[in-house]
């Protein structure tokens, strides 16, 4: 048989994940390769790969597209590691800068500053002088492990998942196992079970990974991160998508 080409992201947030596959006979059947999650999307836009842990954001880009999975990287609020930093209040930043390896919380940004905080900034991809701008107008999104131990650096921090939860009410799903093709029920229960497998050994996983004293590893791992696709997630994540559509 041939293996299943799979994108996972490269940060601490999927460690768990990366836990139960390696821990599972399944690993014989895949072929993983680690990446930001900007390009596991265009990995699985380009077919490079037949399922990705995916941002959301990008299922826009896909023209065939499942979920093939019960887990997600989500938080049901504050998730501690998707942040707007700003050395101003987000009512009068003038200049938001993108995260290059981002797709979900980009949009995110994008659909609170319209919506929730009712602003207009000019949003900048790209920029030269990201995340290092002197601008005291210059705020910038960032994700994953780049913003470990960065919430006291800055006077604004806004934590997107907790701000989305204060808007509708809802969790957050940032990114999901998604396939470009139909893909065997007897591949995706085993799939299931190798992540469930490592979800249940995050205390091993807590064990051996590096500790720091300015970021609550296990609160992120334990807590902050939800991993289960709920019922409220899909409806949340299909909802994030209308208001991207509506951009
Ligand atoms: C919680 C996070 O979720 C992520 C955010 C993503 C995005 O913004 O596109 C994609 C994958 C996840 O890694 C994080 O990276 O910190």
């Amino acid at each position: 048989m041939n293996k299943i080409k799979i994108s996972a992201v490269s940060y601490t947030n999927t460690k768990p994940f990366l836990y139960g596959l390696q821990h599972s006979a399944i690993k014989e059947n895949i072929d993983l390769s680690l990446d930001m999650p900007s390009d596991c999307a265009q990995k699985l836009i380009d077919n490079k790969v037949d399922i990705g842990l995916i941002p959301v954001a990008a299922t826009l880009n896909l023209p065939e597209w499942h979920i093939i999975s019960n887990y997600c990287i989500g938080a049901e609020g504050p998730v501690n590691s998707v942040f707007i930093f700003s050395n101003c209040p987000i009512e009068e930043a003038t200049t938001i800068q993108l995260d290059p390896e981002s797709r979900s919380s980009n949009n995110l940004a994008k659909v609170l500053l319209k919506n929730f905080w009712k602003v207009t900034p000019e949003l900048v991809t790209g920029a030269a002088d990201y995340a290092s701008s002197t601008d005291p107008k210059t705020a910038f999104v960032q994700i994953g492990d780049r913003t470990f131990g960065k919430t006291e650096q800055y006077q604004y921090v806004y934590d997107l998942s907790g701000e989305w939860k204060k808007f509708t009410g809802l969790p957050f799903v940032f990114a999901a196992w998604i396939a470009n093709k139909p893909i065997p029920e007897a591949f995706t229960k085993e799939f299931d079970q190798a992540l469930r497998h490592g979800l249940a050994h995050r205390s091993d996983l807590l064990k051996v990974l590096p500790q720091r004293a300015d970021f609550d590893m296990e609160d992120y791992l334990m807590h902050k991160l939800d991993f289960n696709l709920t019922e409220e997630k899909r409806k949340a994540l299909y909802l994030f998508l209308d208001y991207i559509k509506a951009l």
